[in-house]
């Protein structure tokens, strides 16, 4: 299996920066978790400077077999059609894209359509992946694609400049997936990992969890293999997503992830590469049922609570107006000292 060698942290400017911030004129953690994002911003980029106006939302697209299981209350083509609104500013993570300054960038890894739009980024696997309660959801070798593909995709924006990256993912019932994933990743109830996806009713949501503990059980991934997860139970998009937390994390880039799905992403690319959740930002807790649960398990701390459930990087550009925050008061706040010239009653 590959290895992967990531960027270390840099305690010497961890430490830089939080001296920075005791300077500053205002009581000592006065800025509590901003100071803790600055913080880890600037171990994870080895300065004790914050590089973080370019940035670029990735936002991986793909398909479902398991759609056709009654998993969702939304059809699949709405995953084709959300990609190309997605970039025409018009979908939730589209429009809020725009107010905070961030690139878009939607990677189609397996729509069940073709998208001729060519803003999209064309690295289809397959139309889909296939219905998990069948057979596997992928092969290993589509496994190993897709989280290569997120890894290109990642050090392509880097190189194009992004100091930040954000997560996000389309596909119609991939919350399915996603407490698949976990539920294997963790050997956890397949109760405890499934929630309301894009709002479904009581009904669909217990035959929710018995096509997850069927799919489990008949494929029975071993907890401790990602690509054997990713195989039976997984999707091209989370795939990835996974791949691009391991590009930035080589590359030393901060990746702000999202909601449910991304944590599903990041328990896989935690397997491949241990300490990796180190050089994520966690964005907000979902509504999704099991997050808590999950971020625990993941040892990571979301930023906002909103209780959204609509992904597509919602979550994690919302972070963005916390940055800008911190990076504002880090170039124009006064010093204790500075203070002292200032105004004198
Ligand atoms: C109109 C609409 C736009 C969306 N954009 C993202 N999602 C979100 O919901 C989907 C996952 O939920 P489930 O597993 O229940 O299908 C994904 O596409 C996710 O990105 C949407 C959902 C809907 C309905
Ligand atoms: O947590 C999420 O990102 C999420 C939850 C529900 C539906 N789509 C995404």
């Amino acid at each position: 299996m590959h290895t992967y060698a990531i960027k270390s942290i840099s305690q010497t400017d961890r430490e830089a920066m939080q001296q920075k911030l005791d300077q500053l004129a205002k009581p000592i953690a006065g800025l509590g978790r901003l100071e803790e994002l600055a913080v880890t911003i600037a171990g994870i980029q080895h300065q004790s400077e914050l590089s973080v106006s370019k940035r670029c939302c990735l936002v991986f697209a793909a398909d479902h077999g398991v759609a056709s299981e009654g998993v969702s209350a939304t059809p699949q083509k709405v995953t084709a059609i959300q990609s190309v609104n997605l970039l025409n500013g018009h979908t939730a993570a589209g429009a809020m894209a725009a107010s905070v300054h961030c690139g878009l960038e939607v990677i189609d890894m397996g729509v069940r359509a073709s998208l001729p739009d060519k803003r999209i980024i064309h690295r289809k696997i397959r139309w889909g992946t296939r219905d998990m309660l069948v057979e596997p959801a992928m092969t290993r070798d589509e496994a190993q694609q897709s989280i290569e593909t997120g890894r290109e995709v990642a050090k392509q924006a880097i190189a194009d400049g992004n100091r930040v990256l954000l997560l996000g993912e389309l596909g119609i019932a991939n919350t399915t997936a996603a407490a698949a994933i976990l539920a294997a990743r963790y050997a956890l109830s397949p109760a405890q990992t499934v929630g309301y996806g894009s709002n479904i009713s009581e009904k669909r949501y217990q035959h929710k969890i018995d096509v997850v503990t069927q799919a489990l059980h008949k494929w029975q991934p071993a907890s401790d293999d990602a690509l054997e997860i990713l195989r039976t139970v997984g999707g091209y998009e989370i795939g990835g997503n996974a791949g691009a937390i391991i590009g930035a994390a080589e590359e030393g880039v901060p990746i702000i992830l999202d909601g449910f799905i991304s944590y599903a992403a990041l328990s896989l690319a935690e397997l491949l590469v241990p300490g990796i959740e180190q050089h994520v930002i966690a964005s907000h807790a979902s509504k999704e049922s099991g997050t808590a649960l999950v971020t625990n398990l993941l040892n990571i701390n979301p930023l906002l609570d909103l209780n959204l459930a609509v992904g597509e990087g919602t979550g994690a550009l919302l972070v963005l107006p916390l940055i800008d925050a911190i990076q504002s008061v880090l170039t124009q706040m006064n010093t204790q000292t500075d203070m002292q010239f200032g105004y004198q009653p």
